[in-house]
C-alpha cells in the first residue's frame, strides 16, 4: 500500500507526451488488466481520444509508459494508488470505461463475483460523481445486470446521475453473436448484425434471431441461442482458472466507446448500439434496466428502441430473462 501510494505521487503527475489538446480524455479504470491493457491499446488507437488516462491499483506506470511510445496524438497518463490517483485520473474526463474487478473461475456464475466486485465499483461511482459527474460511463465489469445499478445509485447520492450517461457494455454478446452465426451459416462477420436484447448472464442475453434477415432450424436456434447466452463460459473454460475474456471484451469495449465517441464528440449522426442502461421498455415489470438498441447522440442515449418484432420463440426466451433480470437489478439498487 505505502509503495503504492508512493508510486501514485509520481505517476499521477507523470504524462508521457503532451502533444494533443484535452478534448476527449477517456479514462479506464482497471486499466492494467487483462481487459484494461488490450482495450488500452485499442482506444490509443481511437483519433477521437486526445488524452487516455489510466488509473489501476497496480501497475499503471508501466502500462502508460509503454503505450505512450505508440505514435498516435494522444497523451497517456498513468495513475494509481488510494490518494489523489483517482482524482487526476478522472478530473474532466469526458468519456470512462470500467473494466476494474475480479473475472469469473470456472464452475463460477457472474453473480459469484458480487461480493467482491460490487464494493470496488461503488467505490469508482463514488469517485467519478465527484471528479467527472457530466463523464459518459461505460460499465465492463461483473455481474453487469447489478453493477450498472449500483454505479446508477450512488451517481443518484451524489445528485448527478443521468441515464442518458451511464451504460452497460453488452457489445462482447452482439460480437459473439454475429460470429457465431456467420461460421455455421458461412458468412463474412460484418455481413450478420445479430441483436441482442436484456442483460449480460445466462438467460438474460437473449438474441433476436429472427431479425436478422436469416433462416435457421430448431436446432440451429436452441444451439446458437445457447452459445450465445453461455459463450463467456467457453472461454472461462478454455483459460481454466486464469480468467474469462479480456481480447474479445477489449475488442467489444472499444468498439462500444469509440461509437460513444464518435456521437458525442465527433458529430455522427444515427449511431445505434445494443447497450444496457435505465430502460422504459419493461419498466412496467419492474425491471427498470435494459438492453436494447439504442441510438447515440450528442448527449449519450438518446433514444431507446423497444424489441421491435420477435417470434414466439424469443417472447419465451424474454419470459425468462426477466426475473432473473429483474432479481440482478434489485440486488444492485439495494446495495
Ligand atoms: N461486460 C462484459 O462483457 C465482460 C466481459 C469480460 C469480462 N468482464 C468483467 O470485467 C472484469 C475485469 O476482467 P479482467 O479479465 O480484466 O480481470 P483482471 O483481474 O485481469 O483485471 C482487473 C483489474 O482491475 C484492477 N482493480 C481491482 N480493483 C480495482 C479498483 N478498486 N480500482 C481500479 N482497478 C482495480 C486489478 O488490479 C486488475 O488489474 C471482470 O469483472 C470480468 O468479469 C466483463
Ligand atoms: O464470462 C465472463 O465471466 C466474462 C464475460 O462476461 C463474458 O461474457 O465473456
Amino acid at each position: 500500500m505505502f509503495a503504492a501510494t508512493r508510486v501514485s505521487a509520481f505517476a499521477a503527475k507523470r504524462a508521457f507526451s503532451t502533444s494533443a489538446a484535452n478534448l476527449s480524455k477517456v479514462a479506464v479504470l482497471g486499466a492494467a488488466g487483462g481487459i484494461g491493457q488490450p482495450l488500452s491499446l485499442l482506444l490509443k488507437e481511437n483519433p477521437h481520444v486526445t488524452h487516455l488516462s489510466l488509473y489501476d491499483i497496480v501497475n499503471t506506470p508501466g502500462v502508460a509508459a509503454d503505450l505512450s511510445h505508440i505514435n498516435t496524438n494522444s497523451k497517456v497518463t498513468g495513475h494509481t494508488g488510494a490518494n489523489n490517483g483517482l482524482e487526476e485520473a478522472l478530473k474532466d474526463a469526458h468519456v470512462v470505461v470500467i473494466p476494474a474487478g475480479v473475472p469469473r473461475k470456472p464452475g463460477m456464475t457472474r453473480d459469484d463475483l458480487f461480493n467482491t466486485n460490487a464494493s470496488i465499483v461503488k467505490g469508482l461511482a463514488e469517485a467519478a460523481a465527484k471528479h467527472c459527474p457530466k463523464a459518459h460511463i461505460l460499465i465492463i465489469s461483473n455481474p453487469v445486470n447489478s453493477t450498472v445499478p449500483i454505479f446508477a445509485e450512488a451517481l443518484k447520492k451524489a445528485g448527478v446521475f443521468d441515464p442518458k450517461r451511464l451504460y452497460g457494455v453488452t457489445t462482447l454478446d452482439v460480437v459473439r453473436a454475429s460470429r457465431f452465426v456467420a461460421e455455421i451459416k458461412n458468412k463474412d462477420p460484418k455481413d450478420v448484425k445479430v441483436t441482442v436484447v436484456g442483460g449480460h448472464s445466462g438467460v438474460t442475453i437473449v438474441p433476436l434471431l429472427s431479425q436478422t434477415g436469416l433462416d435457421f432450424t430448431k436446432e440451429e436456434l436452441d444451439a446458437l441461442t445457447h452459445r450465445i447466452q453461455f459463450g463467456g463460459d467457453e472461454v472461462v473454460k478454455a483459460k481454466d482458472g486464469t480468467g474469462s475474456a479480456t481480447l474479445s471484451m477489449a475488442f467489444a469495449g472499444a468498439r462500444f466507446a469509440n461509437s460513444v465517441l464518435e456521437a458525442t464528440v465527433g458529430g455522427k449522426k444515427g449511431v445505434v448500439e445494443p447497450t444496457f442502461v435505465q430502460s422504459p421498455v419493461f419498466a412496467d415489470k419492474g425491471v427498470n434496466y435494459f438492453s436494447t438498441l439504442v441510438e447515440l447522440g450528442p448527449n449519450g442515449a438518446e433514444k431507446i428502441h423497444g424489441l421491435g418484432e420477435i417470434s414466439e420463440y424469443e417472447q419465451k426466451l424474454i419470459d425468462a430473462a426477466l426475473p432473473e433480470l429483474k432479481k440482478n437489478i434489485t440486488k444492485g439498487e439495494e446495495f
